[in-house]
């Protein structure tokens, strides 16, 4: 384990200083696009205005024998296209994969000053960031980079998920994790065949009626990523870095994606991949505080003066925490409403409504 006194000096000559904070810039939607295949990448320069991320997929939906030409093409696109303050992000293959190095020797050297973040699939435990946070090092400085390019890991094994701690303090580079469920479920040998989301047999049933018979029992579904959601959120939280949900694969299924979306939000995160253009203004819906409540958080806020002590309001008691959660929920409005002058507007008009 590195010396805190280390933590933030370059780890390799010539490269740029580590950030201190993880910067907010809105990320609602990480949206997915497979640079190799020329349709997708040739619906880039128009999903720009619409999507916060971009990321050019070089692992897993590339097949094995384009994934050169998935590389190719994300060097192709990230040099022709004004991303203009939408993010650009990639998603290497995994490290124990023939790809990976070639995948960051490039990048790296060829497109590395528009690259914001890697993403690193299957990521076990802190060596596997340990070994990025330095090969990037080195290849910033060969290549003379200013700033340096922040790391997000995928939560999608069991022993990540048992590390996840660890997992989110191993650099500074660390900008989030976002959770993983189709590999994760392979890897913890869940019997489900989908793509994250709910399974109908994973239930609880109410209780026999009182007496006995065989009246129909409700039944209830439950959340199968709870449990492991809510576990990356207070790693990342604990780390300063940034939780989201990942992909939802049941792409006409634009309901239950919401309500899977939404849980994540409630929970903490802060945004989801996207896998096809319609699941971005999913995202965009979901990791938007609604107007609503970011006027019902100004009123918390001001009733509450310099942030202490008890005040009622419409019959619910506000204090020091409520006025905590209420900031949480105006930051992020505020975040959002300086990239998504609609979204500027709507906040306005609600907080006006409220006053
Ligand atoms: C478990 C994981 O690792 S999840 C992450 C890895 N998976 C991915 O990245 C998947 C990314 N998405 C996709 O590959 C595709 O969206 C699929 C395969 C799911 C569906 O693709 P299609 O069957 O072509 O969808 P559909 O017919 O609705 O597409 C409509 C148009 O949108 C385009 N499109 C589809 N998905 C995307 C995308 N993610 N980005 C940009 N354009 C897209 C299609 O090329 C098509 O273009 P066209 O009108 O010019 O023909
Ligand atoms: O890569 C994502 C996953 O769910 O697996
Ligand atoms: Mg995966």
């Amino acid at each position: 384990m590195r010396s805190a006194k280390d933590f933030f000096r370059p780890l390799a000559v010539g490269a740029p200083a580590p950030v201190r904070e993880v910067p907010f810039r809105p990320s609602r939607m990480i949206h997915f696009f497979d640079p190799g295949n020329e349709k997708m990448a040739a619906k880039v320069p128009a999903l720009v205005a619409q999507a916060d991320v971009l990321l050019g997929n070089l692992e897993d939906a590339v097949p094995a024998d384009r994934k050169e030409a998935a590389r190719a093409g994300l060097v192709k696109t990230a040099r022709s296209t004004d991303f203009g303050d939408t993010q650009l992000w990639t998603r290497i293959n995994s490290l124990d994969s023939p790809w990976a190095l070639d995948d960051l020797l490039t990048l790296v050297t060829e497109i590395g000053d528009r690259l914001d973040v890697v993403m690193v699939p299957k990521v076990e435990g802190a060596q596997d960031i340990h070994y990025v946070d330095r090969l990037l090092a080195q290849l910033e400085a060969r290549a003379g980079l200013t700033r340096p390019i922040l790391v997000h890991a995928i939560l999608e094994t069991a022993a990540g998920v048992a590390n996840v701690e660890e997992i989110a303090g191993a650099s500074p580079r660390m900008q989030g994790i976002s959770l993983g469920p189709a590999d994760l479920a392979a890897s913890r040998r869940m019997k489900t065949t989908r793509v994250g989301g709910g399974h109908p047999g994973y239930l609880v049933r109410e209780d026999p009626p009182a007496g006995g018979g065989d009246a129909p029992r409700a039944t209830y579904q439950q959340d199968l990523w709870h449990y492991t959601i809510a576990r990356m959120v207070d790693a990342c939280a604990a780390h300063g870095i940034l939780p989201y949900y990942g992909p939802f694969g049941d792409i006409q299924d634009v309901t239950a994606c919401e309500d899977q979306f939404r849980n994540a939000f409630l929970l903490g995160c802060v945004g989801a991949w996207s896998l096809h253009p319609v699941q971005i203004a999913v995202a965009k819906k979901v990791f938007s505080p609604a107007p609503a409540d970011v006027a019902w958080a100004y009123r918390v806020i001001e009733a509450m003066g310099d942030g202490t002590g008890a005040v009622m309001i419409d019959g619910k008691m506000q204090d020091d925490a409520t006025y905590k959660q209420c900031r949480v929920v105006v930051e992020l409005a505020e975040a959002l409403a300086g990239r998504d002058p609609e979204l500027a507007a709507a906040y306005a008009a609600a907080r006006e409504e409220s006053a």
